[in-house]
């Protein structure tokens, strides 16, 4: 997804500093800043971003409101699987430390995000379709000091200096920071007393324009690892960062009344900002060079990914009120930031884990489907050995139907042949009487009952062999 870098300005209320100053700068809408020409000219410029901020006499609900605009939608592209970048850029003293850290009364965007990204985790109980969702939560602190990566979390040795750490690319072409130890936390309260410790020990100075000027980039990370289990333990994983960036702020020697080594960390810190600046114009162009200077600084290597690739990258322009040439650079660099192109995607993979699962379903598919086969097969023998059955049964009964009426019929039979014996001797005797009288008339007749007899006698003879052969009756 091709994204432009979100751009909110805010204005802070003018400094005890600033008392007798007139302001030359108003935000005169919720997305517009009007800057007052200082010269005798007198021409104005508006400025047009997509959020401008103005202080009020409640800092805490400017600091709430400053959040629920920018803070928490950030934090929901972070769930959704994006990574994502908010940076404070401004002048020294405009006020990107109290956007970022805030004081305790009233806290700024980085420990709010914290507490509602915690809030958000407690919510996260099983869907109403039975998916879990497991967040894992890390984070890392580093400071970039006169162009040196240092790890915040890390802790001092004995002679009080702070690891260092180098920037390496990978093959994908991302930076990252090596040996950054990243600490996993649990609870709101563990990830805040991190981002303290850490801040403590950032180095800070009183300088001429801020009694606590951050003499470094800051970049606090959290790491989101998001585990989404279906009820049949298919695994969805999707992992994203949230940088949280305080830059240290630009400054001139003579305002900021740097010295020694406040000087040289000034330098380092403008050259730094400017080769920022730098990358953001290359950004920005509509035919973007091939080789965009990243490597220019720490903080560009650093920030390669935020600022030109897979991220969704917000700025925070801090302005003070009455700085006309530090302001207005701000608000020219802040305008130019609007034009530069992201390409964040959603993070999200297929696990091994859920590669696996896939490959046991698979094969739980087709024993089950093997088992449904032998299964039909059982049946269409059970169907088979049915039919048998009441073919067997049927004709069982046939057999003993027939079985009954042949019984019936070999007595019938046996009556028969008993009558025609009788008829038999009955039928010699009369044709003996004949014989004997002179009825030589009735002989043809008496020839053809004998013949008759002698045939229907046979007849009867192999019906009832046969009949004694079909039932087993002889
Ligand atoms: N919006 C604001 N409302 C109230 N106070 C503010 C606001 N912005 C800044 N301040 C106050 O102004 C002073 C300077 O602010 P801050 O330290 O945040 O500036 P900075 O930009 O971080 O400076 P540096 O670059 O020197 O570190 C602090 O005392 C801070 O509390």
């Amino acid at each position: 997804m091709v994204d432009s870098i979100k751009v909110a300005v805010r204005l802070r209320a003018p400094s005890k500093r600033e008392e007798d100053l007139s302001p030359i700068v108003q935000v005169v809408s919720g997305n517009t800043v009007l800057a007052k020409s200082v010269d005798q000219r007198g021409f104005s410029r508006n400025f047009h971003f997509d959020h401008c901020f103005s202080s009020s006499n409640d800092p805490e609900e400017d600091q709430e409101k400053l959040y629920d605009s920018l803070g928490r939608e950030y934090l929901l592209h972070a769930l959704d699987g994006y990574n994502t970048c908010i940076f404070a850029y401004g002048q020294t003293g405009s006020g990107k430390s109290h956007t970022m850290n805030g004081q305790p009364s009233a806290p700024g965007l980085i420990p709010r995000l914290c507490k509602d990204l915690f809030e958000v985790r407690d919510l996260l109980a099983p869907t109403k379709d039975g998916i879990t969702v497991e967040l894992n939560v890390k984070c890392s602190y580093l400071e970039i000091y006169n162009e040196q990566v240092r790890d915040l979390l890390a802790g001092q040795d004995a002679n009080n200096s702070i690891s260092s750490c180098r920037v390496r690319e990978r093959l994908d072409r991302t930076t990252f920071v090596e040996g950054l130890q990243e600490f996993t936390v649990h609870t709101v309260d563990e990830i805040l007393d991190l981002l303290e410790q850490g801040n403590e020990i950032r180095v800070t100075e009183a300088t001429h324009v801020n009694d606590r000027s951050s003499r470094s980039h800051a970049i606090f990370t959290i790491a989101l690892d998001q585990k989404e289990i279906s009820p049949l333990g298919q695994v969805l994983e999707r992992k994203s960062h949230i940088k949280l960036i305080d830059l240290a702020g630009s400054e001139r020697a003579s305002a900021s009344g740097s010295k020694g080594e406040r000087f040289k960390e000034g330098s380092k810190i403008n050259k730094s900002l400017s080769s920022l600046g730098r990358v953001i114009s290359m950004l920005a162009k509509k035919n973007k060079p091939k080789l965009i200077p990243y490597r220019d600084s720490a903080l560009t290597w650093v920030l390669k990914e935020s600022l030109g690739g897979n991220s969704k990258t917000c700025m925070i322009a801090c302005i003070s009120p009455c700085d006309y040439e530090e302001t207005t650079s701000t608000l020219r660099y802040a305008t130019i930031a609007k034009s530069v192109k992201t390409a964040a995607h959603v993070n999200s993979y297929e696990t091994s884990e859920q590669k696996e699962q896939m490959e046991l379903m698979k094969r739980q598919l087709n024993d089950l489907q093997e088992t449904l086969s032998e299964l039909k097969d059982q049946k269409a023998i059970q169907d088979q050995m049915e039919k048998i059955k009441l073919t067997n049964d049927f004709l069982e009964q046939r057999i003993k139907r027939e079985r009954e009426q042949t019984v019936e019929y070999y007595d019938q039979l046996v009556q028969a042949s008993t009558e025609r014996d009788q008829l038999t001797q009955v039928l010699l005797s009369i044709a003996g009487s004949i014989q004997n009288s002179d009825l030589s008339d009735l002989a043809p007749v008496i020839e053809r009952l004998q013949t008759d007899s002698r045939i229907l006698g046979s007849k009867i003879d192999s019906d009832l062999s046969f009949c004694n052969k079909i039932s087993g009756l002889t």
